[in-house]
């Protein structure tokens, strides 16, 4: 295009093309304004959550306190204050496209102005149309401030690199990884084990993209994180917690969480069930697969409650898994049955194990010890010699 408007007039080319950086200056600055509110909003609405989060469960104490009139005023002070933050960036989004128009349009009006007044003699109507798409086209691609190149990934080996990460959580604090590297192969399983604030969990957050690192890179199946859409990133990797988020709802649509949004395939949860060593309680419930489990699963006892998470993450069918075992105390059936549905979990996965105990440990292909920010790999052998060291990480009972 830019070759095009130089062959039909380099005088009015020239003056564009000193046009063309000004208005990117423009779009970035409204780009970077934008930003700003935005993380302005967000600030607010964590705000609002974070009270709302603490305040509801404890209603009673607050009822019992006198304190309603007190809360109340604090929740109207948070809820406007995110209310105006959050007007101010819709404005603002919805400004910024009339804005950048209304440039372009007085830009193309002087132009067109400019060259009738002095050019008139030398550029006729057909080439003067010419120029003018010819220099919209040039420009258009300079809108395009919020489009992402990211990609969405169709089916994933589950090949993780970490090449040099290091993170912290915030200016002030210390880095809680520093410089790691670990190249986890499709299929293996990888156990972390360390002590408690090692950085186990951060490192698991970054691979979730939670948080970005400071500096380095992770890559799935040699595609930088950053490079895959957030939605695509997280159909990949899924997420077995420690604290095992079950919600009020039925069973099915716990296990098929994935697609609550959509229309859960009953075949798949049983078969996720099956293999989860959950089948068998479900059925005896009043409702089978459709009973109500209540607030966080308040129905369900511990194991159950685990088994169910292992189903889910089975459903999901993501190629890498991220397991933060659950510490909880289970009796000797149930910690077999649970113990059997994570070595089921492992056979067709990528995993990143937060290993707290000991037989789930020597379950691991390799395994890591996080420490001040560093990664080491350890035997088998080297472990059980050391553990008196990490005892408090790692123990033969279900209990840490
Ligand atoms: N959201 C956060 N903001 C600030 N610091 C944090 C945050 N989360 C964790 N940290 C700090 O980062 C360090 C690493 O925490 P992390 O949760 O990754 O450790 P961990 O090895 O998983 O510990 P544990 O075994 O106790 O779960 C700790 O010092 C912790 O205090």
């Amino acid at each position: 295009m830019a070759t095009q408007m130089v062959l039909l007039n380099p005088v009015l080319t020239l003056i564009s093309a000193l046009v063309i950086p000004c208005i990117s200056l423009v779009i970035a600055h409204l780009g970077e304004t934008l930003r700003q509110i935005s993380n302005e909003a967000h600030l607010t609405v964590a705000k609002l959550s974070e009270y709302l989060n603490e305040v509801l469960p404890s209603m009673l104490f607050v009822k019992a306190s006198n304190a309603e009139l007190c809360e109340c005023s604090r929740f109207q002070r948070l809820a406007h204050a995110d209310l105006s933050k959050n007007l101010r960036k819709k404005r603002m989004k919805a400004l910024i496209p009339q804005i950048v128009q209304a440039i372009y349009v007085g830009v193309l009006l002087l132009l067109c102005f400019g060259s009738l007044v002095l050019l008139r003699s030398f550029f006729d109507g057909s080439r003067m149309v010419s120029f003018l798409t010819s220099l919209f086209l040039l420009v258009e691609p300079i809108q395009v401030i919020e489009k992402s190149d990211a990609v969405e990934l169709d089916a994933v080996k589950g090949d993780v690199k970490f090449c040099d990460i290091s993170f912290k959580y915030s200016d002030t604090s210390p880095l809680v990884l520093n410089k790691l590297n670990l190249h986890v192969k499709p299929g293996e399983t990888i156990a972390f084990i360390g002590p408690s604030g090692g950085g186990k969990t951060t490192l698991t957050k970054l691979l979730l993209r939670l948080y970005d690192p400071l500096c380095g890179s992770i890559l799935l199946d040699n595609c930088d994180i950053h490079k895959i859409q957030l939605k695509s990133l997280r159909r990949h990797v899924g997420l077995v917690s420690q604290d095992i988020t079950l919600f009020s709802g039925s069973v099915a649509e716990n296990i098929g969480y994935r697609d609550l949004m959509s229309k859960i395939d009953m075949d798949w949860v049983e078969h996720a069930a099956r293999t989860a060593n959950a089948d068998g309680f479900i059925r005896k419930l009043s409702d089978g697969y459709e009973t109500n489990i209540g607030p966080r699963g308040s129905i369900l006892s511990g194991g159950q409650k685990q088994r169910l998470a292992i189903a889910r993450a089975i459903y999901q069918n993501s190629s890498v898994l991220i397991m933060d075992e659950a510490t909880s105390a289970l009796d000797s059936k149930s910690e077999k049955l649970v113990r059997q549905a994570v070595e089921r979990l492992m056979e067709n996965h990528t995993v990143l194990v937060i290993a707290h105990r000991l037989e789930t440990i020597l379950m691991a292909d390799r395994i890591f010890l996080l420490e001040n920010g560093d990664l080491e790999e350890i035997t088998q052998t080297s472990l059980l010699t050391k553990s008196g060291q990490y005892s408090s990480q790692i123990s033969n009972e279900p209990v840490i």
